[in-house]
């Protein structure tokens, strides 16, 4: 049986023929692609509308407002500080990165492009040329120095707003002493006069101060919002990519990066920032109180130096028991995640419990930390609480002793208790709130060690689009977190419109070797080649577009099953993805979907087989045609027929010009191959052609031409329609 005869599978659940592959390369749909293609354009409204392109839910976006003048005078400082640190922050925090927040920074430097922006011109002394690298000045280590710092240089561009709120917490004050007055007023001169005028002027002057307070409390909140709205969308999109990317030394995951992001954005935009600004403020209550009575004075100083001395002991003694606490409860969460993800395996093979008891030691042993720590900062704080619960006496009996000395009138209390208030609120915010400025500092911290990180990633210039041969010359390399390499020493070379099977026992690195050829992971030493330029030459997306990859385990994105063929794409076209299903042959697999195309994978969404999953990972890899084709192990789910299917695909492949390297176990695979790599133990055993390697291996060389099942498979058919 030729490799070219169709399979027919009797158990699938759809006797669909197999695509056409052959029509591909004359540019026309196969028929059941055509097919599909008119299906979905006669059900498409409005005609350029893909079906395929995710349409955006009705969610709420940022107001324009919220970058335009809004609220005048005060807002326009605002958004002139944003505008006037643009550039400056994009070129500090974006460039190189490749980050995809759609804006073409005028730097020169290679950004995301969507699919039909045309390219540099090809060809050329571009494609001869090794590109010219412009690395940036090295910036290792985080918050090095303040004055370079990325993360700064955003902030910067909102000194203008923080000076706006730093001078309505100067007005503030003196708003909260007028109120403060008028309670004396009422005691003082009413209380003697009984003068009904008095009275209500006293009133309106308290409602006015009432007013003012108010508004200038609420525009307050709502302008630390707004910069807050902006800073997230400064910083949102380039941790996510940042994070996605290479992890150049900030550890942590995207999560935590944007959970960072969360925090710096809530300290700088809550009240916590209110709370450090009317601090400054503080100074001045505590003078006004010396001048009515240096005992008053004195009396607030002890009191801030107090709860001062507590907060310190207290965030000094318990920071251990804390940071244990924290360390269990990280270990119980992913612990319980990990049970979760294997909740089938676990309930069936009867490991629950001794997991439960598992995860329970870690949780408890993370309430046994948070208990002692509750009960030695309950300790600590005991006495500083209840001076705090009595200093309304203190103040009285302070007021009292000094009013019967005749050195303060009575009515004065009610000054000295709102400007102790005053002058405590702020300060006792931060310390009781220590922990929220703690977290805020090694939020920064983290996030702008990611940001250098960007910034030190080496520049791209736009590069054609590979033609060549793919070069591999001694080649070591492999997992970044573990010393010792697992591939060693690889060379060889694959011209475009060839396939390479490797093949070699398991652990010998050939997923490792796949990785390093796709661009997953970095050299250490030696190079890989790509259309005349070393893949660390590339920017990563503009590789992307050139490389399609199936890994061992195939994941799929939340989203439907055209936007995981098509990459999630925005812009991908019905034509090229049915050119994908085309080329993978998958139609069959569409079919039985509840959706079709529209049908949702990921968590929640609908559930594949493993075969199903590794025949939609191959149309995802084949999408956009890309020149280097790696699949490791696409075949390890699959039946014999479906097994043909994918090896016509990847000839299909191979006849458009792209070359194609197959990891496999199964010896059938390697009939469809031109060249075949033996690795073992990371290195080349033998290399060389199909035929050539089959004489030299006695056990590759018994391995039939067609894989026998599939005669079977056929056989069986027979007989079913006889
Ligand atoms: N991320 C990693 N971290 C640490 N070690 C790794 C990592 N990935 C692979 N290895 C190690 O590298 C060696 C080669 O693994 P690799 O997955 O490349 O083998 P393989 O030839 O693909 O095997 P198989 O055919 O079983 O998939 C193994 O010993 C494995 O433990």
């Amino acid at each position: 049986m030729s490799h070219g005869s169709q399979a027919s599978v009797p158990w699938s659940k759809s006797s669909v023929s197999p695509p056409s592959v052959a029509s591909r390369s004359s540019g026309s749909l196969a028929p059941a692609g055509a097919e599909a293609v008119a299906a979905i354009k006669r059900n498409t409204a409005p005609a350029k509308r893909t079906p395929f392109a995710h349409r955006p839910s009705p969610v709420p976006t940022i107001p324009a407002s919220f970058r335009t003048r809004s609220l005048k005078g005060y807002f326009t400082n605002i958004r002139h500080s944003v505008r006037r640190t643009r550039p400056r922050t994009v070129r500090n925090v974006s460039v190189g990165a490749a980050i995809p927040c759609g804006e073409q920074e005028r730097t020169g430097v290679a950004r995301d492009r969507r699919p039909g922006q045309r390219k540099a011109k090809r060809g050329g002394a571009a494609r001869a040329r090794a590109p010219e690298l412009a690395p940036r000045a090295p910036q290792a280590g985080p918050m090095r120095s303040l004055g370079t710092s990325p993360l700064l240089a955003i902030f910067r561009g909102f000194t203008y707003g923080y000076v706006a709120l730093f001078a309505f917490g100067f007005f503030l004050p003196f708003l909260y002493m007028a109120m403060s007055f008028v309670p004396m007023g009422i005691m003082d001169r009413v209380g003697t006069s009984r003068s009904g005028s008095t009275l209500v002027t006293l009133i309106l002057i308290a409602a006015v101060v009432t007013v003012t307070l108010t508004l200038i409390e609420v525009v307050r909140a709502q302008v630390l919002e707004r910069m807050g709205t902006v800073i997230d969308e400064k910083l949102t999109r380039i941790c996510f990519d940042a994070f996605n990317r290479e992890k150049r030394g900030a550890g942590g995951s995207p999560a935590q990066a944007l959970a960072d992001l969360q925090t710096v954005r809530r300290f700088l935009c809550g009240p916590s920032l209110s709370a450090i600004v009317d601090a400054f403020w503080s100074p001045l209550f505590v003078c006004v109180m010396f001048a009515i009575s240096p005992a008053f004075g004195v009396l607030i100083l002890c009191l801030l130096a107090l709860s001062g001395a507590a907060s310190f002991a207290t965030h000094t003694l318990v920071a251990g028991h804390m940071s244990h606490a924290q360390r269990l409860e990280g270990e119980a969460n992913e612990f319980g995640l990990a049970v979760s993800r294997n909740a089938e395996t676990v309930r069936v093979m009867g490991m629950l419990p001794f997991l439960t008891e598992r995860w329970y030691g870690l949780h408890s042993g993370a309430l046994g930390w948070r208990a002692a720590a509750q009960t030695r900062a309950g300790r600590i704080g005991l006495v500083p609480r209840m001076v705090q619960n009595g200093q309304m006496i203190l103040v009285y009996g302070l007021g009292g002793f000094l009013f019967l000395e005749n050195l303060i009138h009575i009515g004065v209390l009610f000054v000295v208790l709102l400007m102790m208030m005053r002058a405590q609120g702020p300060l006792q915010h931060i310390v009781t709130n220590w922990n929220s400025f703690q977290s805020f500092w090694l939020a920064t911290k983290r996030l702008d060690a990611l940001l250098r990180s960007v910034e030190a990633a080496p520049r791209h210039i736009e590069l054609p689009p590979p033609r060549g041969a793919l070069v591999v010359t001694r080649l070591v390399g492999g997992p970044p977190e573990i010393e010792k390499p697992i591939v060693n020493d690889v060379s060889f070379t694959l011209q475009p419109g060839r396939i390479l099977g490797v093949v070699g026992p398991s652990g010998a690195g050939k997923s490792c070797l796949s990785r390093l050829l796709v661009g997953i992971w970095r050299a250490r030493r030696g190079t890989v080649v790509f259309g005349e330029q070393d893949l660390t030459h590339w920017n990563p997306d503009d590789l992307g577009r050139h490389i399609g990859y199936v890994p061992q385990d195939v994941e799929f994105l939340p989203g439907t099953v055209a936007e995981n063929i098509a990459r999630f794409d925005p812009q991908a076209s019905s034509e090229k993805i049915l050119e994908a299903v085309d080329m993978a042959g998958i139609h069959d697999i569409l079919r039985g979907l509840p959706n079709g195309y529209s049908t949702r994978l990921g968590p929640g969404g609908h559930t594949l087989s493993g075969g199903q999953r590794q025949r939609l990972a191959l149309a995802r890899a084949v999408y956009g045609m890309p020149r280097l084709l790696v699949l490791d192990e696409p075949n390890s789910n699959l039946d014999a027929g479906a097994e043909q299917l994918l090896g016509r695909s990847i000839q299909a492949m191979r006849d458009a010009g792209s070359a194609v390297i197959v990891v496999s176990h199964r010896i059938s695979l390697l009939a469809f191959c031109d060249d075949i790599l033996v690795l073992n133990e990371g290195t080349v055993q033998a290399i060389g052609g199909r035929e050539q390697i089959f004489n030299r291996l006695p056990r590759l060389k018994a391995a039939p031409a067609a894989p026998p099942i599939l005669d079977l498979a056929a056989d069986i058919g027979g007989s079913r329609a006889a």
